[in-house]
């Protein structure tokens, strides 16, 4: 009886191994399968493209030293948002001043018509010639995080100080190489006789880095009372990466479709004040402390995949060598280990999940005074695939202790997922406008891990895209609101060719029949 039973036990146990590996095998095959077959870039990029006359730009020496002694004015005034009550209105008036200079065309042009917003923001209307084609958006804007020389820049963040082909100042990438980018193209544009077919608009907010409540906001109330619908909005956000991703060969493009969305969440612990020379326990700060430290150990779920960035890796996959090529192109099978991996760094930790950062912490009155009131604010950042509720959730229980009280004090939800497919016009022109310029650059949807001001026009457009062609190397995405931030010229002239081409690329009736559907005759 004994033999047979162990006989059966073998038996069944051969079952479930054969279908334990007929299972890795299938999966296996699936896998190979898709890494061999997946092809993100077939579509529009072979397809033909409406003919246009486009103008092309060949800055020549004079052209070069104007545009960059532009430039370096725009760095030197000193437009500053300091707090969401403070900003150098100075600085932001000077800056008016020296556009209506540095860009005589565009402020006398009979095509463009310029309005200022809420004082300091700008709006241009450029006119098409076939009011049927439904305009789209270029946003940036003038203002600028503060810097302080003391804190490790090589140059004074306010000097525009060219170092071996690099301008180093606040602003040389965020976001006065858009603003200055934009309208140099426009008066080259303007300067050659090019009459838009497609209108267009050109929005700089003044007050971006404390959340555009007065300048992108007024842009859009004034464009709803006028009944605007705009085809497609393009703003800051991601850039062109090259060597940021770890084992992605060549640069990467990436296009932001949506934007993580906000909670700030207030933590405050209150107890009795009393002499420290008797303290409880606990002190209100302690309390507090063990609250902020399991925020800190116990980060959001882990989402990698459920939101664009899937897409991105997906994309991504054909320039990654093998095994990397095999585990992006299966996100289905991979993405829980990818995710292991890319956790371990800020920046693609990002990508990963909801980010938690404790922002302030304040308490305590005096020396001798067990204090009554400890509080601290909490950033975070909401991963496309979770809720400021859930996240709330998420941080009371994490905290799990009564005497901490948790508010939310201001959020809201991860922006909409904008469209990249063969019909969405606004990614395919930023696409093809990149690729006729950088031939060797990956395009990839992606996901801006941080907020811009176009997250007020969604009553406007369902195409909201985060892209400005920076290139951003090993090292640069520390100098975003650090210290050093600099681009070089050959880049910033590459940012005044891709705008000035892409404003003729959007001349375009419609776009072209994919590829695959076009029947070569
Ligand atoms: C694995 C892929 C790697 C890809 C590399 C990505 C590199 C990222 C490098 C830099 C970060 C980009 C940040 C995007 C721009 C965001 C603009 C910004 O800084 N916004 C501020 C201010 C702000 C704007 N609106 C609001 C609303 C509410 C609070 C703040 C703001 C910000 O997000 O804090
Ligand atoms: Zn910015
Ligand atoms: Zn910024």
């Amino acid at each position: 009886l004994k033999t047979k039973q162990t006989s059966q036990i073998f038996k069944f146990l051969k079952i479930i191994i054969s279908s334990l590996l007929i299972t890795v095998l299938l999966l296996f095959t699936i896998a190979a399968i898709r890494t061999l077959s997946l092809d993100v870039n077939a579509g529009l990029q072979l397809a033909h493209w409406e003919k246009t006359n486009n103008k092309s730009l060949v800055i020549d020496h004079h052209q070069r030293e104007e545009l960059l002694a532009n430039f370096k004015e725009a760095i030197r005034i000193p437009t500053v948002s300091f707090s969401n009550t403070e900003s150098n209105t100075t600085a932001l008036h000077e800056f008016d001043r020296f556009l209506r200079k540095a860009f005589p065309t565009v402020f006398s042009s009979s095509l463009v018509h310029h309005e200022l917003v809420a004082n300091y923001s700008h709006l241009f209307w450029v006119k098409g010639s076939q009011p049927e084609l439904v305009p789209y958006m270029l946003l940036a804007h003038i203002d600028v995080v503060p810097a302080s020389e003391s804190d490790g820049w090589e140059a004074p963040p306010f000097s525009a100080k060219e170092i071996d082909g690099f301008i180093y100042g606040r602003g040389t990438i965020d976001d006065k190489n858009s603003v200055m980018g934009i309208l140099q193209a426009l008066e080259y544009l303007l300067l050659k006789g090019y009459a838009p077919r497609r209108g267009f608009y050109i929005g700089l907010g003044h007050d971006e880095e404390i959340s555009g409540l007065n300048g992108a906001m007024n842009i859009v109330r004034i464009l709803k009372q006028r009944g605007v619908q705009l085809l497609f909005v393009m703003d800051e956000g991601l850039t062109i990466s090259d060597g940021i991703i770890p084992g992605l060969e060549g640069p990467a493009a990436l296009i932001g479709l949506s934007e993580k969305g906000q909670a700030v969440i207030k933590l405050s612990v209150s107890v009795a004040p009393g002499h420290s020379s008797m303290p409880p326990r606990e002190t209100s700060i302690g309390i507090l402390a063990t609250a902020v430290k399991r925020l800190e150990d116990n980060p959001m779920p882990r989402l990698f995949g459920y939101g664009p960035e899937g897409d991105t890796f997906e994309h991504l996959a054909h320039k990654f060598s093998l095994p990397l090529k095999f585990i992006m192109s299966n996100l289905w099978l991979f993405s829980p280990l990818l995710s292991r991996i890319l956790e371990r760094k800020p920046v693609s930790n990002a990508f990963v999940r909801t980010t938690t950062a404790v922002t302030f912490f304040n308490a305590g009155v005096k020396i001798n005074v067990i204090p009554s009131l400890a509080e601290a604010y909490v950033n975070l950042r909401i991963h496309s695939a979770q809720s400021v509720q859930e996240v709330l959730d998420i941080i009371k229980d994490t905290v799990g202790d009564q005497r901490v009280k948790v508010e939310l004090v201001d959020g809201f939800d991860p922006l909409p997922i904008s469209g990249a497919d063969d019909k969405a016009f606004g990614f395919q022109i930023i696409k093809k406008t990149v690729l006729d310029l950088f031939p060797t650059v990956t395009v990839a949807p992606g996901i801006c891990i941080g907020n811009t001001d176009s997250r007020h026009f969604v009553d406007l457009t369902k195409n909201i895209y985060r892209f400005s062609p920076a290139w951003f190397k090993p090292g640069d995405p520390e100098r975003f609101h650090g210290i050093n931030e600099r681009i070089s010229t050959k880049n910033y002239e590459e940012m005044i060719v891709f705008y000035f081409n892409l404003i003729q690329n959007c001349d375009i009736r419609k776009l072209p029949e994919p590829h695959s559907s076009v029947h070569e005759l």
